[in-house]
């Protein structure tokens, strides 16, 4: 019986894959590196012609050259690799042939089943250095569907799960390999609970993974070949100890494990929790001058808190031909900047991005951001892995909490051999992250620039009056300011993070220039565990500047002033942006910043008393920063401040001028309307309160006559009722000419003296 031609091609299949799996096999064991070997690099050309003489294409064969297998830890393509045809094809397609230099020391160490730690700057290509090897394991192990979870990779967090997801879809598209991207969110569980079990790879967030070890059936990794760990310094930090402690301990012992990151973990702790055995340590630029990518230029700006936002706002609109990522400390902090910026039209669209976006809105805005010119206000929620080609400038416009995410935010741009720049913000407070950036251990290159004042924007007012127009994005206004505080506030390092350096006025003036009438109180210090005795008692924001340095508090003299100035320019929207088209090489440094400083890179950073100096003499708004806090602030249309109390005056007055003599009419003409009101209130209850009361009376009395009535037909003299009506303490009528005369006798008088006594009251009430 002849065989169906289908199952004839998928033998001949197998025996091919079986042939060429042994042939790996053999390559790897035999062309393995050493323990310990790095490639040379590739700067060296005495180095490549070393490669070609040791194995490389150059050296006539891949795999086995006159009978003997070839070395391939020096090569430097992915085809002179030990990788099987599908992977080999699946790179071709997806545009890549040379090695990146990690990927030239991870992957001969990694396909030969070692354990590795990898560390190597920002967009040089980690990916692959693990994508490839997994690949590879699987495929030689001949994994099929029927053998469930193979390979497990834990990214910190959805977006980068994603997109490394995404790079093995490209380069193992030829591969038969099942897999998902298993991130957080209650919506999709289900589905993924039904399919999971019959995935071969999956990328996952840790606390996604650990949900289905606890609650889908039949769900087993018991039998993973390889556990990758990307970013692994945050993925094995506090934040996640505990859930991938818990995965790890429900993996199998003997497996592979890769953990890579550019700023690598090497705490024999964290190693010993993930139960790396015997591994490479491969940091292919711990020996490079700087740890940053060769490609970026790096700025810091000394920026007063309240001129941030001017400064950014400033900056965006000199860079409108440039794709900008703007780091923000806060989700709160990012949809405020955004929505006020959006309104205030800068000329260039603007995008906002942090984690509590649900992950489709997040993949859209990705792709939106990488069409154009454009700005992409987020948290650091981007600030590690995210791989966006040709972002130009990233702007980090609060202080990251610590140099290792620096290295991770400023790694957005410049990525695989491409330029790109970065700015930093840094308030005179920060002064010392500044000192931590330029430090010689740091390896960060990192140019002082001296704000230009002659360029700076102010918008503090711009800002004020859309906030006037959108009542809730005061409120979010609020609580952007509150989050930011509260952010410095909690962070760990006090050399750097400091409130205590911050004054009262800092903060009114920051409320100031987010637009804010009133300066937010700021409770939440008091709330806090392990508080600085400083910070204790029923605070805000005054007692924290008690404790602070002096020389730092008064560094800007408009504060000091009381000023915050303005350029007085009404069309300010709207101005006419300069001739020149800015973008990325056009010399822009001359634009934002003074042209002397240009090539200063070792200036202790200027005192930031600099910023907008100049303008000082145009029109200012007067700003009291010395305002007890919950204090409104009203603005004239000169722009001074003016009390409550005269802002009524005016409305109510038809003159410009405040006048106090107005007001004080106007108020005892009010007091004089509300008593004539009150009075006439209170007569109004007094009627309606006798009315009731003669109601009542009436009422009575016609019961007790109709009781009268019945009683003398049943029994008793007319002596026997008027001395029991006497006796009880009734009042009874008389007629005034017959006093003493009981009328009660007579019916008609009675109706008579009623009829008399309401017509009396109704006159009194009338
Ligand atoms: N061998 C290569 N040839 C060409 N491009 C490459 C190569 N390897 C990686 N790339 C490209 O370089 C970019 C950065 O790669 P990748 O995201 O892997 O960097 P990374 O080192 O993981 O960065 P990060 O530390 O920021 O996560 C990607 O766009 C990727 O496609």
């Amino acid at each position: 019986m002849r065989r169906p031609r289908s199952r004839v091609a998928a033998k001949q299949t197998r025996v091919r894959e079986a042939d060429e799996i042994r042939f790996l096999e053999a390559w790897i064991d035999a062309g393995k590196p050493a323990r310990g070997t790095r490639p040379p690099p590739l700067s060296n050309s005495s180095s490549k012609d070393a490669i070609a003489k040791k194995g490389g294409k150059g050296a006539g064969g891949v795999g086995k050259a006159a009978g003997k297998y070839t070395e391939y830890g020096d090569c430097t393509r992915f085809d002179e690799l030990p990788l099987s045809k599908k992977t080999k094809d699946g790179l071709r397609k997806a545009g890549y042939t040379e090695m990146s230099e990690i990927q030239r020391a991870a992957l001969p160490h990694a396909l030969c089943g070692r354990d590795v730690l990898g560390a190597a700057k920002t967009g040089s290509g980690k990916t692959l250095a693990f994508v490839i090897p997994a690949l590879e394991k699987l495929y030689r192990e001949r994994w099929g569907p029927e053998d469930g979870v193979g390979c497990i990779v834990l990214s910190p967090n959805k977006d980068l799960a994603g997109q490394i997801f995404e790079v093995f879809q490209n380069v193992g598209k030829f591969h038969g390999f099942s897999g998902a991207c298993i991130v957080g969110g209650r919506k999709g569980l289900d589905e993924e609970k039904a399919s999971i079990t019959g995935l071969n790879i999956l990328v996952c967030t840790p606390g996604r993974l650990l949900q289905h070890m606890g609650e889908t059936t039949n769900f087993d990794c018991s039998q993973i070949q390889i556990l990758v760990i990307d970013e692994a310094d945050q993925v094995l930090d506090k934040k996640f100890q505990q859930q991938v402690d818990d995965v790890v301990s429900q993996l199998p012992k003997v497996r592979q494990t890769l953990l890579f990151s550019a700023t690598q973990t090497k705490s024999v702790k964290d190693l010993a929790r993930v139960s790396l055995k015997d591994p490479e340590y491969i940091g292919v630029h711990a020996e490079a001058s700087t740890v940053t990518p060769d490609g970026l230029e790096q700025f810091a700006m000394i920026v007063p808190l309240e001129q941030k936002l001017n400064m950014l706002w400033s900056f965006i609109k000199r860079h409108l031909k440039s794709r900008t990522l703007v780091f923000l400390s806060s989700v709160k902090q990012v949809k405020f900047v955004y929505e006020v910026f959006k309104k205030l039209r800068p000329g260039i669209s603007l995008r906002c991005m942090h984690g509590r976006m649900k992950y489709e809105v997040q993949q859209a805005i990705v792709a939106e951001f990488k069409e154009g010119n454009s700005v992409l206000f987020s948290t650091d929620i981007f600030a590690r892995g995210l791989d966006i080609k040709d972002v130009d400038w990233v702007v980090q416009v609060d202080c990251p909490e610590n140099i290792a995410l620096y290295i991770h935010r400023v790694g957005r741009t410049a990525r695989y051999n491409k330029r790109g720049k970065a700015l930093i913000f840094l308030c005179p407070e920060e002064e010392k992250m500044l000192e931590k950036l330029k430090a010689a251990e740091s390896k960060i290159p990192i140019h002082i620039k001296k704000p230009n004042t002659e360029q700076l924007q102010q918008i503090s007012q711009n800002i004020a009056s859309v906030l006037v127009q959108y009542p809730n994005l005061q409120q979010l206004g609020k609580r952007a300011f509150v989050t930011y505080l509260k952010s410095v506030y909690l962070q760990s390092d006090k050399e750097v993070f400091d409130l205590s350096r911050f004054s009262m006025e800092n903060f009114a003036a920051y409320a100031a220039s987010l637009g804010l009438p009133v300066t937010p109180k700021i409770r939440f210090v008091s709330h806090r565990k392990n508080v600085p005795k400083k910070y204790m008692g029923d605070i805000d924001v005054k007692q924290m500047k008690r404790s602070s340095k002096p020389e730092v508090i008064e560094i800007n003299p408009q504060v000091k002033n009381n000023l915050i100035e303005d350029d007085g320019d009404d069309d300010f929207l709207y101005r006419k942006e300069p001739k020149t088209n800015v973008n990325m090489d056009d010399g822009l440094d001359n634009i934002l910043y003074p042209k002397e400083s240009t090539a200063d890179t070792n200036n202790e950073p200027e005192k930031v008393t600099q910023l907008g100096n100049k303008s000082m003499k145009k029109k200012k708004l007067k700003i009291n920063v010395h305002r007890p806090l919950g204090t409104r602030v009203k603005f004239d249309d000169e722009g001074n401040t003016i009390p409550p109390l005269a802002s009524i005056a005016e409305e109510v007055g038809s003159g410009d001028v405040i006048d106090k003599e107005k007001i004080s009419q106007r108020y005892a003409e009010m007091l004089r309307e509300m008593k004539e009101h009150d009075k006439e209130d209170k007569l109004e209850h007094k009627k309606i309160l006798r009315e009731k009361k003669l109601q009542k009376k009436l009422k009575l009395k016609r019961k007790r006559n109709e009781e009268l009535d019945a009683g003398s037909e049943d029994s008793g003299s007319e002596s026997d009722r008027d001395q029991n009506t006497a006796s009880r303490g009734k009042k009874r009528y008389f007629n005034s000419d017959d006093e003493g005369e009981d009328v009660s006798k007579d019916g008609d008088v009675l109706a008579q003296q009623e009829a008399l006594a309401l017509k009396l009251l109704s006159k009194m009430h009338s």
